[in-house]
């Protein structure tokens, strides 16, 4: 378990993390969600005792980092894949890692077994793929076998296989009633992994839920109707007190009723149904929607307009 308590950080004027006060449970998956520049890595950071809080605490299993001895079998994290020592071959990293940790050499072999890079053990890290690396630095922090594990980012650079094994393996370490606490940018990923989400913008706690919650009360749940007869449907949908959204050509949206009773509606009247689907938002779309007013970069949505030079020649009639 890791709990947080008032958690922040300051840095000169920027309150980069604004006291922060969740749990994170053993036997899920908990994904950390937030827009760039939210927070995320420096809370990460304060977790694993690499940056001072300014104010508020943090325990890993009830105690702070700095108290723990071997740390790597209480709490094992994937913060920088990159943050490895070229020169050394991925067997000899993790070698010094487990020597530094009193953990036995052969666990390395284990470990690296199970990232699936037995094959490449002797090869120097600099000559590793982003993916390569991102699977050494899973395997760093598995060398401990804790019961607490931190990603942050952990499918960066990985491809389709790489992220399904990534997610297979989250979702297992969790079923083995280790805490799972990980960082991620994609929306899709995070919804097929994480069991609880805590959601942060501009340091501050935004969210501390289960994702089914999240989805639901931040998106429009709504049912979609298409009807070849769809000025009788607007006639009878009206006539029951139910309110449509018109959204163009032949679809209807209706907020607030189920499809069943639409369906029951249509079928007493006899009217043709070409669609009745329930439609609920995605994570992406419930992040978006509750995290708006804390994205600190925002881009435009236009796409550029072409240099003047070409003038409007370079369009095509
Ligand atoms: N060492 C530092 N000195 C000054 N400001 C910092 C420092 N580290 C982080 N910040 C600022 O604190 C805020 C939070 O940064 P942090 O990297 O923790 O966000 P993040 O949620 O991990 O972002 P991203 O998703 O882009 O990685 C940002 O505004 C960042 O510019």
């Amino acid at each position: 378990m890791i709990e947080l308590e008032g958690l922040t950080k300051r840095y000169g004027e920027k309150v980069a993390v604004n006291h922060l006060t969740f749990t994170v449970r053993p036997g899920i998956v908990t994904g950390f969600l937030g827009p760039n520049g939210a927070g995320k890595s420096t809370t990460m950071r304060m977790m694993l005792g690499l940056d001072r809080p300014t104010a508020g605490d943090v325990r890993i299993d009830g105690r702070h980092y700095d108290r723990l001895k071997d740390p790597l079998k209480y709490i094992g994290a994937l913060l920088d894949a990159k943050a490895v020592h070229g020169g050394r071959s991925a067997f000899n990293h993790l070698l010094c890692l487990a020597q530094s940790n009193g953990i036995p050499r052969q666990r390395v072999h284990e470990v690296l077994d199970t990232v699936g890079l037995s094959s490449v053990a002797g090869k120097k890290a600099k000559g590793f793929s982003l993916g390569m690396g991102q699977r050494l630095g899973i395997a760093g922090a598995l060398l401990g076998d804790p019961r607490i594990l931190m990603f942050d980012e952990p499918v960066n650079g990985l491809d389709p296989e790489g992220i399904h094994w990534i997610r297979t393996l989250m979702r297992t370490l969790a079923a083995q009633g280790r805490t799972v606490f990980v960082s991620s940018h994609l929306m899709s990923e995070m919804a097929l992994t994480a069991d609880r989400l805590v959601v942060i913008g501009q340091g501050r706690l935004l969210a501390d839920t289960s994702m089914a919650d999240f989805i639901a009360h931040n998106s429009r749940a709504y049912v979609r109707i298409r009807s070849p007869q769809r000025e009788r449907l607007l006639d009878v949908l009206h006539g029951a007190g139910i309110t449509v959204v018109e959204s163009g050509g032949a679809t209807l949206e209706v907020d607030g009723t189920g499809a069943e009773r639409i369906g029951e509606l249509a079928a007493r009247y006899q009217l043709v149904l070409h669609e009745l689907s329930p439609q609920r938002a995605s994570l992406e779309e419930a992040f978006m929607r509750l995290t708006a007013e804390s994205v600190e970069y925002h881009a435009h949505s236009d796409a550029p307009a072409p240099p003047q030079q070409w003038g409007d020649g370079w369009k095509k009639d």
